[in-house]
């Protein structure tokens, strides 16, 4: 696939920047157009593989913003975004949207930018082109406390509503002991760029020289025109290509055994991708449709596995919609295979944040509502005496 991609926000414009460096470091071409767009200055300057010229900042002129972001309100984050549309939609004259299959736009769903400002962005986005435009958020962690589930609680409302389809990314699920905070950003970031790009940027090449089992972008368009909430999973190996004729030396009945031995690995590969840590914890048999993407030298990925693998996964999902095909990488050392869950409607984890946001909510207007109180009881003498002067 060919993707623009937009990160808004401080973590959306990180794991974009993650995504472009993958890609260059594993020799693909997924991103034909990068953007960042942010309300604070010094995160717009953090990514290292997102040319100058296309970075924005929005909200200078902002009575609170100025530049130095929106300090977690996402109501702010909206009306900055709203208020420099035609900036934003200016920006966007630059892509040339023929050259790309679909949008996808990144944002951090804890922040004030990120909520806010990246659900009006997706809506421009959707009236502009006639492409998809896929959602990519992070959650917030449960730690971070009652702000940041009340404003991903709600983004994720805007985003499921506006987006084709919603890729998530739990930061609770993936947080490690013994990390600075920085540092599991890092590590988190880099997680998720290696899933997004392996499962996007199969089938990038049109006059694909390769064989029918390919995998097609319009394939995994197809499995996410579901739309609602998605996750991946994915597992890799090394690899050890053998020589061109090898095979040669050994006899048939040895030659049938390696391939069984090569079906067996890329089936527990596959279960290995499911069964770990997928980017958002769901319940897999709730997905609506599912893509299996098998990326490495095309002599590693046996037709007998993936077609075992597929098996096991329509059934492990329970949906006849399971697509299975390859991104062939000769001269790769790693066989990677990614799964993709579209549509899982049984994810705890959104319902716990969304329990956090409602308590969250009733207590800030609690206290917005005691504050009035207390102020007013603090100004206003014991008896009501005194006026004040204007
Ligand atoms: N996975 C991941 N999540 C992050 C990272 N940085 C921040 N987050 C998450 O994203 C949320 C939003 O943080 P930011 O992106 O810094 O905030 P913002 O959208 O720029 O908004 P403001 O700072 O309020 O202007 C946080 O609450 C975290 O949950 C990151 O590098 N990786």
């Amino acid at each position: 696939m060919k993707l623009a991609t937009i990160g808004v926000g401080n973590a959306g414009s990180k794991v974009i920047d993650r995504m472009v460096e993958f890609e260059q470091a594993t020799g693909r071409d997924l991103c034909r157009h990068t953007l960042v767009i942010n309300t604070a200055r010094t995160d717009l300057a953090k990514p290292e593989h997102v040319p100058e010229d296309r970075r924005l900042l929005i909200g200078e002129t902002h009575k609170k913003a100025k530049g130095h972001g929106v300090g977690g309100d996402a109501a702010i984050g909206a009306e900055v975004a709203k208020t420099e549309i035609d900036e934003i939609r200016r920006i966007f004259d630059d892509v040339e949207i023929h050259e790309v299959d679909a949008i996808l736009v990144a944002a951090g769903l804890g922040g004030g930018t990120g909520s806010g400002a990246a659900p009006v962005v997706i809506e421009e986005l959707q009236k502009m082109y006639d492409e998809p435009v896929y959602g990519l958020g992070m959650l917030p962690g449960k730690y971070e406390g009652g702000r940041p589930a009340l404003n991903s609680a709600r983004s994720l409302q805007s985003f499921v509503n506006k987006v084709d389809n919603f890729i998530a990314f739990d930061n609770d699920a993936w947080r490690s002991r013994g990390q600075t905070i920085e540092e599991g950003y890092e590590e988190m970031n880099r997680e998720l760029a290696t899933r997004i790009v392996t499962l996007l940027a199969a089938g990038e090449v049109d006059e694909s020289e390769v064989g029918e089992n390919a995998m097609d972008s319009s394939d995994i368009m197809r499995t996410m025109e579901v739309g609602g909430v998605s996750s991946i999973g994915y597992a890799s190996t090394d690899v050890d290509t053998p020589d061109d004729g090898l095979l040669s030396r050994f006899s048939d009945e040895e030659v049938s055994d390696m391939e069984s031995t090569d079906a067996a690995k890329i089936k527990g590969l596959v279960r290995r991708a499911v069964n770990s840590r997928l980017t958002v914890p769901c319940d897999v048999a709730s997905a609506e449709r599912a893509l299996i993407i098998f990326a490495g030298p095309p002599s590693e990925i046996s037709r007998k596995g993936v077609e075992s693998a597929r098996d096991w996964l329509e059934q492990e999902t329970e949906t006849v919609d399971v697509l299975a095909g390859d991104d062939p990488r000769t001269g790769s050392d790693t066989l990677a295979a990614v799964v993709l869950l579209s549509n899982v409607t049984d994810t705890p984890r959104i319902k716990e944040i969304q329990d956090q946001a409602v308590d969250a909510q009733d207590t800030i207007q609690q206290q917005e509502a005691v504050r009035e109180e207390e102020i007013e009881s603090l100004i206003t003498d014991d008896n009501n005496d005194l006026d004040p002067i204007v």
